[in-house]
């Protein structure tokens, strides 16, 4: 029961007990804490507290233990449980979450290795990699083996829920090794819906379960506006490269388009509309029936594709005279397998896939990599190979986008999975690298003279109300001034015009004011974009006008010492010719030798590797001329 857990993390937190090898240190706290935990277990099958008040959501199931295998049980009793729980505040300051997700051991694990862990938990945040070096990894959060379907929802998918509702992209990836529970958190058992029996429902029939219930609760909260939601969803498979339609398995190879409208979309995909999470339930289970599903040594249900299930929920409302309109896409993305191909025991056609496949996550990790020398630089802007895969380029806003995107990263724990587990600890934590712009999509149209009429009236309000602070009177009647922001994705116009005077109620000012500044946050933000943007381009600017000045210098030098070398040529000549002396013919070399090395100078300055290089080269080449020049002497003489 949740009260329960939540009074033993308190009293956890109240005697600083947050790991094991503290609590090991004094030994009746723990007892304590273990009864209490036995009493949730016992608690949580009771149905009595199984319809708790607490519960935030009244038509999930509370989950228990009930459906979990004998060696689920074992590993959870015997595993050391650290406080799980979501940050609300998380996404205010955070576009990215990754979450570390420990599976217990299976059973051919435990034959092959026993019990033994490569793995230790440190607390909620950190886990270290107990190999050769140790290595500690620091996440936003890290679930043992004991945290449930039920739980990583509320953590992972209930905020992702909100904020979707909110009017914000999300995303959500299951990463990891063939095996190491993708499936299960994204998933999980569909077949059995989301009713109490099905304590392993995964992730995504939750998360529409929810969604469902929300919208649910804001028809009838506000009827008023005549709020309209339309969810729509599809479903897709990339798969060697090439996009399937699970929803219609007869296309094949869909391409991937580009659109200002549309943004970024795959052509020809069958969307779906669904009112209910019953309805997402069927079209789940229809695609996933359709999944290319191959076997190989790690897991005989292996998936060898990703999978990507998107909903655009989208919403209408009217308030005073204005539309709006409000969007957001919702992508659960299940990976393929990222274990490198031997392990795989990938061969032939498989070795080709697992090729195609890791190009996917490759280009996911050049991606991360970029976005570190992007949050590094400070607003640099450098290129982005999201083409290179079909993936990428699909997820483009959920990579470094506009979108809120949580990142589960599933490992075994197992010794036999020691190094994939540190690979995918290491790609972890350079996905918290990723820096997302997310944005409230959302457009405000309205009737043009009601919204006159509106701006009007606030005018008034706040002359009046500026009369009342300062006992004086104002008078704003003949102001026709005019703002307008651009929205994303459409366009927000506040236009100042003459209207009637009467007072708004504050609820509806604040309405107003919300939608004010909703606008004027994307349009700050998309200025300050533009900045940053500006400024590394007039950065660059400089720099290549620098260098072209560089190179123009260069070429006068260059030409300078050209027409020394020219003169002293034609010396040389007359001195052969006879028509000058030897010692004029010198000297005269000597002066523009001396000039030729203050040329070389100044480009030292400018460039000492270049110069010093050039100087040197000068000194040899005058060496040589000298040389030459004597020996030229020597032969006219001996003539
Ligand atoms: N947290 C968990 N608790 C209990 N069982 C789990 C958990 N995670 C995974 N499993 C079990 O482990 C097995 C493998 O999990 P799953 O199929 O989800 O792996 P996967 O990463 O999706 O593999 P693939 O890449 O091949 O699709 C399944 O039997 C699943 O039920």
């Amino acid at each position: 029961m949740p009260f329960l857990l939540d009074t033993a993390s308190a009293i956890k937190r109240r005697f600083g007990f947050q790991d094991q090898s503290v609590s090991e240190s004094v030994p009746c706290t723990p007892d304590l804490l273990k009864s209490v935990s036995r009493d949730h277990h016992l608690a949580s099958t009771q149905s009595v507290f199984a319809t708790s008040a607490v519960r935030r959501i009244s038509d999930m199931d509370d989950d228990d233990h009930g459906g979990a295998t004998g060696s689920e049980v074992a590993a959870r009793r015997h595993a050391q449980s650290f406080e799980f729980s979501e940050d609300p505040s998380f996404w205010k300051d955070h576009n990215v979450q990754v979450i570390i997700r420990l599976r217990p051991l299976s059973g051919s694990e435990i034959s092959v290795q026993g019990h033994s862990k490569c793995v230790r938990q440190e607390s909620c945040q950190t886990i270290t990699w107990t190999g050769h070096p140790e290595s500690r990894f620091t996440f936003d959060l890290v679930a043992d083996e004991t945290v449930t379907q039920e739980k990583m929802f509320k953590v992972a998918g209930l905020p992702m829920v909100d904020n979707c509702m909110g009017g914000y992209n999300s995303c959500m990836f299951a990463y990891g090794q063939t095996g190491s529970g993708k499936t299960h958190t994204m998933l999980g058992d569909i077949e059995g819906g989301t009713r109490r029996h099905s304590v392993n429902c995964g992730m995504t029939p939750r998360v529409f379960e929810y969604l469902f219930s929300r919208i649910q609760k804001e028809k009838e909260a506000r009827k008023e506006e005549k709020i309209k939601f339309t969810c729509k969803c599809s479903f897709l498979e990339i798969y060697n490269e090439q996009i399937l339609d699970l929803l219609d398995p007869s296309s094949s190879n869909l391409q991937i388009r580009e659109d200002v409208k549309k943004g970024i979309y795959v052509d020809n995909l069958k969307e779906i509309e669904v009112a209910s999470a019953r309805d997402v339930l069927q079209q789940l289970i229809q695609g996933s029936a359709n999944r290319k599903v191959a076997a190989t040594n790690m897991n005989c249900a292996s998936s060898r594709s990703h999978s990507v299930f998107t909903c655009i929920i989208e919403s209408k409302w009217e308030s005073q005279g204005v539309t709006h309109h409000r969007f957001a896409r919702l992508n659960l993305v299940d990976l393929a397998g990222s274990e490198r191909q031997k392990s795989s025991g990938a061969e032939g056609e498989r070795l080709k896939e697992a090729t195609n496949i890791n190009k996917s996550l490759s280009t996911l990790k050049v991606r991360l990599v970029i976005m570190n020398l992007v949050s590094i630089s400070n607003g640099k802007s450098l290129h982005v190979p999201y083409r290179d895969s079909k993936l990428t380029f699909l997820l483009q806003d959920s990579l470094g986008g506009n979108s809120k995107t949580i990142i589960i990263a599933n490992i075994s724990p197992s010794l036999c999975c020691s190094l994939e587990t540190l690979s995918t600890l290491k790609f972890a934590q350079r996905a918290k690298f990723i820096k997302n712009n997310a944005i409230i999509n959302e457009d405000a149209l309205g009737d043009v003279i009601v919204m006159r009429m509106q701006i009007q009236q606030l005018k008034k309000e706040v002359s009046r109300l500026r009369s009342l602070v300062n006992g004086g009177v104002e008078n704003l009647d003949n102001d026709t001034s005019s703002l307008s922001f651009l929205g994303s994705p459409g366009q927000f116009k506040w236009e100042g015009l003459h209207g009637s005077s009467s007072p708004l109620m504050p609820e509806k000012r604040m309405s107003q004011k919300k939608d004010y500044e909703v606008a004027l946050i994307g349009a700050f933000r998309r200025e300050k974009d533009k900045d940053i943007a500006l400024k590394a381009l007039k950065a660059e600017n400089q720099a290549a006008m620098q260098l072209a000045k560089q190179r123009e210098d260069e070429i006068k030098s260059l030409k300078m010492i050209l027409r020394f070398r020219e003169a002293g040529v034609k010396r040389l000549e007359a001195v052969a010719a006879g028509k000058i002396s030897a010692e004029t013919h010198l000297l005269k070399e000597k002066e523009d030798h001396l000039k030729e090395i203050e040329v070389w100078r100044t480009q030292v300055d400018r460039n000492q590797e270049v110069t010093r290089f050039a100087t040197e080269n000068l000194r040899l080449k005058e060496e040589i001329r000298r040389h030459a020049f004597f020996s030229l002497c020597h032969s006219f003489y001996s003539q």
